[in-house]
């Protein structure tokens, strides 16, 4: 179809700058200088105390100078979906991937429920394939993708019908529309007795573990499984379930199916198969074999479709005259289904996606983030940005050849030897070797010149589930964690496989979040030397009649506050806030930690990269807590180790604080010369209180195993035992007491 007119661009953007967040920099270098200019003499009291936390400081304040780049230019973006009726006729083929991975973490009626999400969206059916890629290689996620095929013959002209919204049955059923009579009342009858008589069979295969004989012999795709060894030990499966061509194929009403793709990769003991990126980039190729979609459009299995428009909304993107050639990427964010109202684990992602990310595509495009992506198949398989390639349209080539030539040329590029000696998992597709394969590859797209868009409208088009206890919240960080700094230290550091690629600023905005894991170690530092050293008496910070006392509160103020109120304009609880508070310091001290040590340990070869699926079903009980806002404690993780001394560590200090400052009457000159340190100690005991609680007091099965408690207690012990045999700080100690109980109490904060 021809454009007549000069078209009307399909999408447009408005910035808004937030650089008042500068004031807060500009106390931070007044922080720094007083750091710099007041370090005690050699041999003064806590002398390599100070320098440390002026080390800590200098780090965090660099940090907090890129945060606020992700704060610089923020952008928005609007679509208009109608204008893009002028395509209607070119759309491009879309290619859908959903990839899951183990039928016990992400159960079969979960995965297809994303699928049958997928399979509604608005869009011309034969334009639209969904691929399923398991890494579980289970005949029993394959049998519910059978199941969702019988079910979308029903389905499909069902959302088309009343348009309903979301189109997830789950999701669907569970939030039954009120408003619904007549004609629909009965149809919806009719549809959700469908679903359940199918959810009740996946989840009767599901829990027996196998699939009965009877239900074998119905379907010859479950003969591929006859050679089958183990989950890391099998051929590549192909199996077209749908084949959007085939004139048998169609839904109750006679119209077109979306194609729908079994893939399980073939997988050898001897073979390291990358995770969820080798899954990705054999669903690349296998895609090209069969329906060669322009469009690639990315989710995790929990993921499912919220907004049946979101493929036009993205198309925006792509076929705008203007800008569209240039789009590598467009990424929606991800929001999750099952937060609480205060986010008890700070999961929903509130600041990153309302406004990181929005601060990113300021800084010269977003990041891709895994899930609930659209790509153009050139940019991701690893072509590099030419105007030439023109917006992505349809092209004449769909699928040809019969369906078994399809599976066997599909087949063969699932295997575990294609790759060998190519630039797979280099310069073509997802990127191997990082922990965060998305982020990576992201920016090796934008580095071969493309662009990339952040995507977030008002109904949100992909919504997924959160972890629900906090060892998966804190698992899941140091996956990220660790894959950042493996970023860093890999030749794709952005600061220098960037360099001349994308700008500066782009390059140092991306090191926001491929340094995080470097912060653990000045924050575990602020949460011990301080608190030791206000047990010891040891002033670190000046005291509250040094004019220097007052940059420190107002940074401390203008901190907290400017979160709370950025939080807040998100529309978060100030409850909600303070949660993400306690996840911030705990993903600090032990998930980013051990991605520190572990990455390190990779580096020089002594550990190797792991992917711990995130699970997306929980126990009955520990769902129960989840809800009523308890945290979930239970199993005896070194995470939690780590955790319970830091707070053990810190209530014992603030109680020898208090107790000098009520028993030994130095009231004073404790308050004066300590405010600071006894407010940090507080502080991490008060955002600490369910910690103690699990515990000290709580009975349930989500408390802290006592065997933590009583590791905990006795690195404690050590720690104290080592401090207070420590000779400098003996003397240290003394010469404080000696000042302390002298008449020269004024001088203190200077002579330290
Ligand atoms: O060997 C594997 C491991 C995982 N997956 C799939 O990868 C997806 C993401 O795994 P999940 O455990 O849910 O991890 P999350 O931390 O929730 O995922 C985020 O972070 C990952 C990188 O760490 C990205 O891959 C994801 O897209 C992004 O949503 C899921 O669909 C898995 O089935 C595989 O296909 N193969
Ligand atoms: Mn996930």
């Amino acid at each position: 179809m021809g454009i007549q007119q000069k078209a009307l661009p399909l999408q447009f953007t408005i910035s808004s700058s937030s650089k008042g967040y500068y004031q807060d920099s500009n106390q931070k270098t007044l922080h720094l200088q007083h750091g710099a200019t007041h370090v005690p003499e050699k041999g003064g009291a806590g002398r390599w105390a100070w320098i440390g936390l002026f080390a800590a400081e200098l780090w965090l304040g660099f940090h907090c100078l890129l945060s606020l780049l992700l704060r610089w230019n923020i952008i928005y973006r609007h679509t208009f979906k109608d204008r893009l009726k002028r395509y209607e006729h070119d759309l491009p083929g879309v290619d859908i991937f959903v990839c899951t991975a183990d039928p016990t973490l992400e159960p079969p009626i979960l995965v297809i429920n994303t699928v049958l999400a997928l399979m509604a969206y608005d869009y011309p059916t034969e334009k639209l394939s969904v691929y399923l890629s398991d890494d579980g290689g289970s005949d029993l996620t394959f049998y519910a993708l059978l199941e969702a095929s019988d079910f979308s013959k029903h389905w499909l002209p069902y959302c088309r019908k009343y348009n309903v919204e979301p189109r997830s049955p789950a999701v669907y059923f569970r939030s039954v529309p009120k408003s619904i009579g007549g004609d629909h009342a009965v149809a919806f009858a009719s549809i959700k007795t469908l679903y359940e008589e199918m959810k009740n069979r996946v989840e009767t295969t599901t829990k027996l573990g196998r699939i009965p004989a009877e239900i074998r012999a119905k379907h010859n795709g479950f003969s591929k499984w006859d050679s089958f060894v183990s989950r890391n030990d099998h051929d590549a499966i192909v199996q077209i379930v749908i084949d959007g061509r085939n004139p048998n194929e169609k839904d109750i009403e006679g119209l077109t199916l979306p194609s729908l793709v079994y893939l399980a990769r073939e997988k050898r003991p001897h073979h390291f198969h990358h995770f969820k990126a080798g899954s990705m980039n054999a669903l690349i190729r296998v895609s090209s074999e069969i329906t060669k979609g322009q469009i690639i459009l990315n989710v995790d299995c929990d993921m499912y479709s919220n907004n049946s428009q979101a493929v036009r909304d993205a198309l925006c993107f792509f076929m705008d005259e203007k800008k569209g050639h240039q789009i590598a990427y467009v990424q929606f964010p991800q929001r999750f289904e099952n937060l609480t109202k205060n986010e008890l684990y700070g999961t929903s992602l509130r600041i990153p996606t309302e406004v990181e990310l929005h601060g990113l595509d300021g800084c010269g495009g977003s990041n891709y983030i895994g899930s609930g992506c659209f790509h153009r198949r050139e940019a991701i398989s690893g072509m590099k940005f030419s105007k030439d390639l023109g917006i992505p349209k349809r092209r004449q080539a769909t699928m040809e050849g019969s369906v078994e030539e399809l599976e066997e040329k599909a087949k063969a590029v699932a295997s575990c030897s294609y790759e060998l000696n190519t630039q797979w998992g280099k310069e073509m597709g997802v990127k191997y070797g990082i922990a965060v394969e998305d982020f990576v590859t992201g920016l090796g797209i934008q580095c071969k010149g493309w662009k990339s868009v952040y995507f977030n409208p008002e109904r949100p088009g992909f919504v997924g589930l959160a972890p629900t206890s906090l060892s998966q919240v804190l698992a899941q960080q140091k996956r990220w964690g660790e894959g950042n700094l493996q970023i860093t230290l890999s030749r794709y550091c952005p600061l220098v496989y960037g360099h001349n690629r994308i700008s500066l600023v782009h390059q140092l905005a991306y090191c926001h979040y491929n340094l995080r894991a470097v912060n653990s170690l000045p924050t575990v530092y602020y949460c011990t030397v301080p608190a030791l050293c206000m047990a010891a008496g040891i002033p670190l910070f000046p005291e509250v009649s040094n004019p220097w006392f007052l940059p420190f509160v107002y940074i401390v103020v203008a901190k907290c506050s400017s979160s709370l109120s950025e939080f807040l304009y998100c529309k978060g609880t100030a409850k909600g806030y303070w949660n993400g508070q306690r996840i911030w310091l705990y993903k600090q001290t032990s998930s980013y930690l051990f991605a520190f040590v572990d990455t390190i340990l990779n580096l020089v070869g002594l550990s190797n990269m792991k992917f711990a699926v995130t699970a997306k079903v929980s126990e009955d009980d520990v769902s129960k807590r989840y809800e009523k806002e308890i945290m979930e404690f239970g199993v005896s993780s070194p995470i939690f180790t780590v955790l319970t001394t830091l707070a053990l560590l810190n209530l014992l200090c603030l109680a020898v604080g208090a107790y000098k400052v009520a028993v030994e009457g130095w009231w004073t000159a404790v308050l004066e010369t300590m405010a600071l340190q006894i407010w940090l100690c507080g502080a991490f005991v008060l955002i600490n209180l369910p910690l103690y609680e699990a515990v000290f007091s709580r009975k349930d099965k989500g408390r802290m195993p006592s065997s933590v408690a009583v590791k905990s207690a006795a690195i404690v012990g050590l720690i104290v035992l080592y401090f207070c045999n420590s000779q400098c700080l003996s003397a240290d100690l003394k010469t404080v007491f000696l000042q302390l109980m002298g008449e020269k109490r004024t001088d203190l904060g200077a002579s330290v």
